[in-house]
């Protein structure tokens, strides 16, 4: 790889790996400016093109530097909205060091502490953020994953409320690649480490041989997540501890601190960390679990911003945020005009598109339950006779797919609409049925949108809707099966225009969210929701090219082969306009299927890739 300018102008000039200048490129990513820095990298805005989407590029200080390679194949690990995203990695040489770099996804939004800076927020939102990010943990555990530097410094909260853990570098999976360190504790930040590490770092000189680590734990991992929540709702490190306290550190001595951190706030975050590793909570799921619920049920009490330093803020210090509901802010940390501005817009963006979503993904649904329910006007008049033998070809495939499930054919009158529904519900999962990795407050979707469970008001019920469609697919098909992808086909030559105006390249890649019926539950389980041949409107999940997040991609999936393969011919942004293209899923190849895939009954991966073709394959 070369460093090189972008453009015809001199060579910008390299300085350090610390400080590249804005037009350096590494590869194809040109550097557009210095994001921050750590002890391990600095952090850079790329894009891969002039306008295109920006990406954080995270450069190793120390060539040849263990540590990237071990967030490589931690992140590599983990596909979870609540983990950044790897995009792609490489070596930069020079001279005859090399250092390693993470492409990453940008996580616009501000770490964790300076967005509760700005911010004021209320219980309700610390709680959300404390069950995303044990969501998130629970992920990477699931995944033998163990985080080991887990901290506010490391959370970042987008726009729309969204928590995103960053910093994998210094976690622990089982491939991980060793890292030598003199300490033998792992990296981590001081303040964050639990008692047992501490007391195994002071006695280990006398105790351990030299080789010996120390055995860090999902409790670890815990004990610093109560500590970054600590350090939010009462804005100090929780004391240093290293003997069991009498009595153990209460939710009522946080309480005391801060008398409007709600009990059961208080009261995880005291579990969180307690002195033995066996009283904080069983699993970050748990945890989780407990706080969606808990969140489900809250008052207004959960509703007052949780500092009290705004409270009598005379007009004369009111801020435009203020003005605009947007929350006070602290004394001296006002925002400027030019900054609140943005913040106001952005808000009211988000209102926007909540609104939007409520409307687009209501309409969506009926769309479809009317296409599935009226048919094409040649199924609404099929003849009686037609009819008669739609119904019992229907009758042979619910009980074929029955069988294929495992479900005796007699008891479909008891089964609930939602066991044959597309996905697994909770129930399936051994979760509570409210439970959801986002809260609903916070989660940019409208529950009922979302839900396998409700009944949509004009489709009468799941139930409902899958014996219409599978009337019509008896009465079409005669129970064929999984359908025939068709062959070869050109991009038209509408779609390939349209995808050139909103700088769509081909071979260009979007990360979607592969079923917008089904809820995003990706955390919670096996990462698994079930698919079936058919049409499917996936969501995009980021910027791409013109395309805003959000923007909804029109398509077909196929799930007879080896993999899943799918088409997507249209997409609607958020602000209603149309456009034809040509995606595919995944890749050229398809998507894969998930473990326990088998005919009829395709699991995936709830997440996925689309891309930019002028053929489908
Ligand atoms: N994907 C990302 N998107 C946006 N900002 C990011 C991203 N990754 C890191 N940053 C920001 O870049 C800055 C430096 O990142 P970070 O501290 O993780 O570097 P580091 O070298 O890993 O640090 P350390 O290992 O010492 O914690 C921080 O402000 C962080 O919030």
């Amino acid at each position: 790889m070369r460093l090189e300018s972008t453009s015809s102008s001199p060579r910008p000039r390299v300085l350090s790996t610390q400080a590249l200048p804005v037009g350096t490129r590494l590869d194809r990513w040109s550097v557009a400016r210095r994001i921050g820095g750590g002890g391990n990298g600095t952090v850079y805005e790329v894009r891969s093109r002039p306008g295109g989407r920006s990406y954080a590029l995270k450069l190793a200080h120390a060539p040849s530097d263990l540590r990237f390679q071990r967030e490589a194949r931690a992140l590599r690990l983990l596909r979870h909205p609540g983990v950044v995203r790897l995009r792609a990695t490489g070596i930069w040489h020079t001279g005859t060091a090399a250092y390693p770099y993470l492409v990453l996804e940008y996580v616009r939004g501000s770490t964790l502490y300076d967005w509760s800076r700005a911010r004021n927020p209320t219980a309700r939102h610390v709680a959300s953020l404390l069950a995303q990010s044990a969501w998130a943990l629970d992920a990477a555990h699931r995944r033998r994953v163990l985080h080991r530097d887990f901290k506010g410094d490391n959370l970042r909260i987008r726009d729309d409320g969204r928590l995103v853990v960053l910093d994998w570098g210094a976690s622990w999976h089982p491939e991980a690649s060793p890292l030598t360190s003199a300490t033998r504790l792992p990296p981590g930040t001081g303040p964050y480490r639990s008692p047992q590490a501490l007391l195994w770092s002071m006695q280990a000189p006398r105790q351990a041989a030299p080789s010996e680590h120390y055995p860090y734990t999902v409790a670890d991992d815990l004990y610093a997540m109560g500590v970054t929540f600590h350090r939010l709702v009462v804005e100090q490190y929780p004391p240093l501890v290293l003997q069991e306290p009498r009595p153990p550190l209460a939710s009522a001595t946080l309480r005391v601190l801060n008398p409007r951190v709600p009990e059961p706030l208080a009261r995880w975050i005291g579990e969180l960390l307690a002195f033995t590793p066996e009283a904080r909570p069983a699993s970050a799921g748990s945890l989780a679990r407990d706080v969606h619920e808990a969140l489900a049920r809250a008052g207004p009490a959960w509703d007052a911003p949780l500092f009290d330093w705004y409270e009598g803020a005379s007009t004369a210090t009111r801020t435009t945020q203020e003005e605009n509901g947007g929350g006070a802010v602290a004394p001296g940390e006002e925002a400027a005009l030019h900054s609140a501005r943005p913040l106001r817009e952005s808000r009211v963006q988000l209102h926007r598109e909540k609104r939007w979503r409520r409307r687009r993904v209501r309409s969506e649904v009926e769309a479809q339950c009317t296409t599935e329910s009226a048919g094409p006007s040649a199924q609404r008049h099929v003849s009686r006779r037609i009819r008669i033998a739609g119904a019992l070809s229907l009758v042979v495939c619910i009980a074929g797919a029955l069988a294929q499930v495992g479900i005796p054919p007699g008891n479909t009158a008891a089964l609930p609409a939602q066991q044959l529904a597309r996905t697994e519900g909770p129930a399936d999962t051994g979760l509570p049925a409210t439970a959801h990795p986002f809260p609903i407050a916070e989660f940019p979707w409208p529950a009922d949108a979302m839900s396998t469970t409700e009944p949509h008001a004009r489709c009468a019920t799941r139930l409902h809707h899958y014996l219409l469609a599978a009337f019509s697919a008896a009465s079409l098909n005669a129970c064929s099966g999984p359908q025939v992808r068709p062959g070869p086909e050109k991009c038209p030559v509408e779609a390939l225009e349209s995808m050139r105006r909103l700088e769509l390249p081909i071979g260009v890649g979007g990360f979607i969210q592969l079923d917008l019926q089904q809820p995003d539950d990706s955390d919670q389980t096996n990462y698994s929701i079930v698919v079936s041949d058919g049409p499917i409107t996936s969501r995009l999940d980021e910027t791409l090219g013109h395309l805003p997040t959000n923007t909804l991609f029109y398509g077909r999936i196929w799930t007879g082969g080896e993999r899943i393969q799918g088409r997507y011919t249209r997409v609607r942004t958020p602000d209603g306009s149309e456009y034809p293209v040509c995606f595919v899923l995944g890749n050229a190849t398809g998507m894969p299927k998930d473990q326990g895939s088998r005919p009829g009954y395709t699991r995936v991966h709830p997440w996925s890739n689309a891309m930019a073709v002028d053929r489908f394959p």
